[in-house]
């Protein structure tokens, strides 16, 4: 798709007035007095965008009953009519990229060109759950005396969506294509943080002919969050967000015995060899730190590189991070935007302090500082340098735990065996990666990574064609890829006497 201004926002200019809400085939606005309204700012000049109005429990009873109305239409589809409304929505997407683009740049403040990466993979997931939705198929079991089985693959009823606030649109996409694809409708609640694009497919969906309450959105927090996962008529429920809240999920989920999609934080390894590319190494391991402000689960924030490579490796690494380009996230040069909020911001400047200060105390080689844009109207916007921390040894903070920004921590090794003891000791196992140029070494350390989605010489790449998900306390299932429409389905197993009835009795 070719990328051009359609809608041409700038930042510091957008209003939103429209109620973000949408159920029963259109925006709903609140009607309740006593909903409580919360500011939504923009990241890139600090200013109010939008009041959220959370749904209360009425609410989320009325987006689900939508959806219920819409499962028995939907489900009763043949996969090829479901694909055929998929289709259109994704083309619909494609038309209007550079909109959803720019207004998710707005809410979220990462750049102009990642947010249209963005919307791609929103896009080719649509297009490649709507292929699946024609394929769903179960399988024949042989009995004997020509008795048999067969299993269908069937749909699970409502599903919840839960989003975080790093990939906004995306996460709904990649949630609600397979969800859909098999026959489900979604009922979908946005991170409170940035609540504005989900809406935008909810519209897409309808206006590309689904049912109405197919994709609902309901806007709010935690308490909106919990009516979802407790509401009796909802059958699953699939959530993108941190650890913490991702166990309280579960633990919500299990009273109904309803199953869950978790998709959770992470801490992951990147290990650079000496043998490898140094250009790509260093390249890769920007990739793996600096995308969306380092906001990103699958992100590998510890990179142990090993010791005979770490002077070259620093220094490229260090040169090329002081070039990313910080500024407006609208602007087409701009590489890194603004982090998500200002208490988001502060806490990740926290970890780079606490860095500098802990007992071996790391060495701060570039950045992790605020950063004040020259342009006046983003004087209050959350900026920061990224930073590179040298020095780090496995107990530091910075090392154990998530941070969520533009913050990588180089650790050195020597040996192989030693390199992955140490990478696999954490409690989080969403992503790894490695650059090696010998092929043995690589498949035998990526075999023995406790990851669920692992990179050899790339990183963070995402085809939707591909299962994306992680082991430990990263997760429960997967998105993306054939796999995940056995977690928007359940299995029916149906036994066929073709003789008499061999009675017991
Ligand atoms: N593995 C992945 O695919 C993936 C992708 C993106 C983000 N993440 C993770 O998400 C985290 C950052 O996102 P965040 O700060 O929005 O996460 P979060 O856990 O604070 O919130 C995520 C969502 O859960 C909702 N929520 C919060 N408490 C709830 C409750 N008690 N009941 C129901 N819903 C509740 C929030 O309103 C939000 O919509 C990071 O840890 C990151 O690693 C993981
Ligand atoms: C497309 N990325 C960059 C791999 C992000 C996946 C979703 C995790 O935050």
């Amino acid at each position: 798709l070719v990328s051009t201004k359609l809608f041409n926002i700038s930042s510091g200019t957008l209003h939103i007035k429209d109620s973000l809400n949408f159920w029963s085939g259109g925006r709903v606005s609140l009607k309740d007095v006593e909903t409580k309204s919360e500011p939504v700012y923009e990241p890139a000049t600090g200013r109010v965008l939008c009041q959220l109005q959370a749904c209360g429990a009425a609410d989320v009873d009325a987006a689900v009953r939508s959806a219920s109305a819409a499962f028995t239409v939907w489900s009763k589809l043949a996969g090829m009519e479901r694909a055929r409304v998929m289709l259109e929505a994704a083309r619909l997407i494609g038309k209007r990229r550079e909109e959803i683009a720019e207004i998710e740049v707005v809410n979220n403040g990462k750049s102009i060109t990642e947010a249209r990466l963005d919307v791609d993979s929103a896009r080719l997931c649509i297009e490649y759950f709507a292929g699946q939705a024609t394929t769903l198929s179960g399988q024949h079991v042989q009995l004997p005396g020509g008795s048999f089985a067969y299993t269908r693959r069937e749909p699970l009823g409502v599903c919840v969506g839960i989003g975080a606030w790093n990939y906004p649109f995306q996460i709904a996409a990649w949630k609600s294509a397979p969800a859909i694809a098999c026959g489900n409708s979604m009922v979908f609640k946005p991170s409170p943080v940035t609540p504005v694009t989900a809406v935008l497919l909810a519209e897409i969906y309808s206006q590309a002919g689904a049912p109405e309450g197919l994709f609902s959105v309901v806007q709010g927090g935690q308490e909106t969050g919990s009516l979802l996962c407790h509401h009796p008529s909802v059958a699953k429920v699939s959530f993108t967000g941190s650890v913490p809240t991702g166990k309280k999920i579960m633990e919500m989920a299990s009273r109904g015995v309803k199953p869950v999609t978790l998709e959770l934080g992470g801490k992951s390894p990147l290990i650079i060899f000496e043998d490898t590319d140094l250009e790509n190494a260093v390249r890769g391991a920007l990739m793996a730190n600096f995308l969306s402000q380092g906001q990103v689960c699958s992100n590998g924030t510890r990179v142990f590189v090993q010791s005979s490579i770490l002077p070259p490796f620093l220094k490229e690494v260090a040169r090329r991070t002081k070039a990313i380009q910080i500024g407006d996230p609208l602007l087409d040069e701009t590489r890194m935007g603004a982090l998500v909020s200002k208490p988001h911001l502060e806490k990740v400047l926290g970890y780079v302090k606490q860095a500098k200060k802990e007992v071996q105390g790391a060495r701060v080689l570039c950045g992790g500082e605020p950063f004040i844009p020259a342009d006046p109207k983003l004087k209050d916007g959350y900026y920061m340098t990224p930073c590179v921390l040298d020095g780090c040894t496995d107990d530091m903070t910075c090392v154990r735990e998530e941070i969520f920004g533009p913050v990588m921590s180089v650790l050195s090794f020597d040996t192989e065996d030693e390199v992955l003891r140490r990478a696999n000791d954490s409690a989080l196992g969403l992503a790894a990666g490695v650059f090696t140029k010998d092929v043995k070494r690589a498949h035998r350390v990526i075999e023995n990574l406790q990851a669920g989605s692992c990179f050899i010489n790339n990183y963070n790449i995402t085809p939707v064609e591909v299962p994306f998900g992680g082991y430990k306390a990263s997760g429960i299932g997967r998105e993306n890829g054939q796999v995940t429409i056995e977690f928007y389905t359940q299995l029916k197993t149906v036994v066929v006497e073709m003789g008499d009835v061999d009675s017991l009795f």
